[in-house]
């Protein structure tokens, strides 16, 4: 029986006042001071059983639909979880050896859920033998929308909602044609008494058009619709979704409505200790994602304001952010200046929350919330313009090298990036060449998204038609090069070196949830299991492992050196093997020697050895040590810091005026 199918399950009686959630979209729903969380789970738990969640689907296999299921698989072993696509090639990357994205940690709890894993003893130094069960795979990938959906308890919605780009609201409205067309799937195939789950971003009231697409296509199905937005950030995916801020579940305040939010709060609970399961109501939590990202991209714009004005008067942007950052009300967060923030999400975010408010005849408010847009675009002109104005106004003849191509480190995603539009700016000044590094984005992915981004110009821009190369060695990028600008802020690109990052599976952030059990008791939970097996320091497999694939001996450099062998995927031998790639595959290609070449920091001095002077470094994301830099040879130009580098404070020169 599915959660909400029992006899009162059709009972849409208000159970916290007496005014039932209006079903009309110009009527706000009535607010409560009631403690909904609470009475969510009272109510739920007592005039509707939650039944426990068997299956669930996730349709949209993408950066959301893809981590957020792997990690629900992770840590529900009893529910089998599947993700659909109707993009074939995304579901055949899901079901082979590399992920169609790159987040830290995907890899390791994919292959738990979705393969299994043997049976294994492993001696804990300093403690004792633990004993790990087999388990069973619980997380599928398939194109088969209607039959997974039709399966499940639980759906969630998570397709895309990008910007709205032609007709009424172009530029400013969210494109709902993905989300209608799964809505519909859905409305057709899932079970009597489903669970529907907005995951995806969407306008406030949208549970709305969800309710209403399912009564078209099924009149009198019961469904229940919840609103459960995703928090995570790309790079930090699989950490966030592990360790989340909060849970935000919203639903309708009937008791079916609570019920529903219970069932998915017992999925999340898995995890997530429940003082962290946030219940609101369905257009509060629609409403609270749009504002979550509004204010994360204000900051990020209000610091990027002062870095201006710290590089005319000397102050500097990290130590303000530092000084700030320590007041408990502000916080340290999100007060990194930089080229301004890229990504799918926050600008179509705001730009959604600014429509609202022009629909709402609130002009002032939509006028403020665009404020934040605007300034992220006058950062990025203002990096190109200091730029080519320290190049002598001029880049024909000239080399420039871009370091990042990603709209953050630890991703390979590009959309929205701040490198593709500081490219475009970069154009119009004609240099010799332009030449792209990313240690994540595969160079034949980046020609091709160039290919596609300028198509309707009918320009080629690629070598050897026109100046833009995609390099996969960062020291062929910046050979020759005039000046070198940093847009991506990987820490492989520091100044000095950053030390070696700690394990996403820390076992002292292992999970919010309070440890029953010691963190390495015998039965240990699947995340001190992820842990050990991701620092080798604190583990000795009792046998090698028959399927680790990773090379075990040193890798021979054409220069002579030898590289050290990467650590052991594999070192408790847990994993089964993986499935096998497709021909043709471009991450196998890659090769795994490219792989430990990506996790490399970059030798700047080796890069000052090949640049022509006076070897321009433009650091729009602030990693480098100016100073440090300098005495490598390089003539060094931070955001945030005074024009001129040391030069401006020893002799009053300020490049910039
Ligand atoms: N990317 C992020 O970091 C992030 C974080 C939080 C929330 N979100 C939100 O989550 C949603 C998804 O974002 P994303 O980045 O994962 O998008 P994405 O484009 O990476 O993935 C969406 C997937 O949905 C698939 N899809 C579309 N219509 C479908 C249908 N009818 N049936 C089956 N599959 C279908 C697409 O083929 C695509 O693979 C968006 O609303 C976004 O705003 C994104
Ligand atoms: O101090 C900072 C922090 C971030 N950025 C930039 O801001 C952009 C966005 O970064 P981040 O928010 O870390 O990544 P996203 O994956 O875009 O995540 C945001 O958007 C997601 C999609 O809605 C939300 O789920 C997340 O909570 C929200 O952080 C990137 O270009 C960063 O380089 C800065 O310039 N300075």
């Amino acid at each position: 029986m599915s959660p909400i199918m029992d006899s009162s399950s059709s009972d849409t009686s208000d159970v916290l006042d007496q005014s039932p959630v209006s079903t009309n979209p110009s009527t706000p729903p009535a607010t409560s001071t009631i403690d909904l969380p609470k009475l969510a789970r009272e109510s739920a738990t007592e005039i509707l059983p939650v039944v426990k969640v068997k299956n669930i689907c996730c349709v949209g296999a993408g950066y959301v639909g893809g981590p957020t299921a792997a990690v629900i698989a992770f840590h529900n072993p009893n529910i089998r979880v599947t993700v659909v696509d109707k993009d074939v090639g995304r579901i055949r990357k899901w079901n082979s050896q590399h992920p169609p994205i790159h987040e830290p940690g995907l890899n390791e709890v994919v292959r738990v859920a979705r393969d299994g894993t043997n049976a294994t003893k492993v001696f804990v130094e300093g403690d004792f033998t633990v004993e790990m069960p087999a388990r069973k795979q619980n997380l599928f990938f398939s194109t088969d929308v209607a039959k997974c959906v039709s399966e499940a308890d639980i759906v969630f919605l998570s397709v895309n909602t990008p910007t709205k780009m032609t007709g009424i609201g172009a530029g400013a409205a969210t494109n709902m044609v993905a989300l209608e067309g799964a809505t519909r799937d859905i409305a057709i195939a899932a079970k009597p008494g489903a669970i529907i789950v907005e995951k995806s971003t969407v306008p406030c009231r949208t549970a709305q058009i969800v309710r209403d697409t399912l009564e078209v296509h099924r009149p009198g199905v019961p469904f229940e619709i919840l609103s459960n937005p995703e928090f995570l950030a790309e790079g930090t995916a699989i950490k966030d979704l592990l360790n989340p801020d909060r849970i935000l579940i919203g639903s309708s305040r009937t008791k079916a409505g609570l019920a529903a939010a219970a069932s998915l709060e017992e999925v999340y609970s898995a995890w997530v200790d429940r003082s962290r399961i946030v219940t609101v109501n369905l257009w509060s939590s629609e409403l609270s994602k749009l504002v979550a990202n509004a204010m994360l991209a204000q900051r990020i714009s209000s610091i990027n304001t002062v870095s201006a004005i710290c590089e005319k008067t000397g102050a500097d942007v990290d130590e303000i952010a530092k000084a700030i950052g320590r007041d408990a009300r502000l916080g340290s967060k999100f007060l990194k200046a930089g080229l301004g923030f890229g990504g799918s999400c926050f600008k179509k975010d705001i730009l959604s929350l600014v429509y609202l408010a022009q629909t709402l005849n609130l002009e002032e408010v939509a006028d403020y919330w665009m404020q934040v847009i605007t300034i992220n675009e006058f950062q990025r002109n203002r990096f190109v313009k200091r730029v080519v104005a320290n190049l002598h106004g001029t880049l024909i003849g000239r080399k420039i090298s871009i370091l990042g191509y990603a709209f953050k480190k630890d991703t390979s995603d590009t959309r929205e990036s701040p490198a593709v539009e500081v490219v475009k700016s970069l154009l119009a000044d004609n240099p010799s060449e332009i030449a792209i590094f990313d240690p994540r984005c595969n160079p034949e992915d980046v020609k091709d998204e160039i290919k596609r981004l300028f198509a309707t110009t009918g320009l080629k821009l690629l070598k050897p038609d026109g100046p833009i190369e995609v390099y996969k060695d960062s020291y062929e990028a910046c050979h020759d090069s005039s000046a070198v600008l940093i847009l991506t802020e990987w820490d492989q690109f520091r100044y000095p070196p950053l030390k070696e990052k700690d394990s996403i599976f820390h076992k002292d952030a292992p999970s919010t949830v309070a440890p029953t059990k010691p963190t390495l008791g015998r039965t240990p939970s699947e995340l001190d299991i992820l842990h050990m097996m991701t620092s080798s320091r604190h583990t000795k497999p009792s046998s090698p492992s028959p399927n680790n694939s990773t090379p075990s001996s040193s890798t021979p450099q054409t220069d002579g050196t030898e590289l050290a062998p990467p650590l052991s995927t594999d070192p408790l031998n847990r994993y089964l093997p993986e499935p096998g790639c497709a021909d043709g595959c471009r991450d196998c290609e890659r090769g795994q020697v490219e792989e430990v070449i990506a996790n490399e920091n970059l030798e700047w001095e080796r890069i000052a050895y090949s640049m022509r002077k006076p070897k321009w470094v433009f650091d729009g994301r602030g990693l480098v040590d100016v100073e440090g830099m300098e005495k490598l040879g390089f003539r060094v130009e931070v955001i945030g810091k005074a024009a001129g580098g040391s030069r401006s404070r020893l002799h009053g020169f300020d490049a910039d005026r």
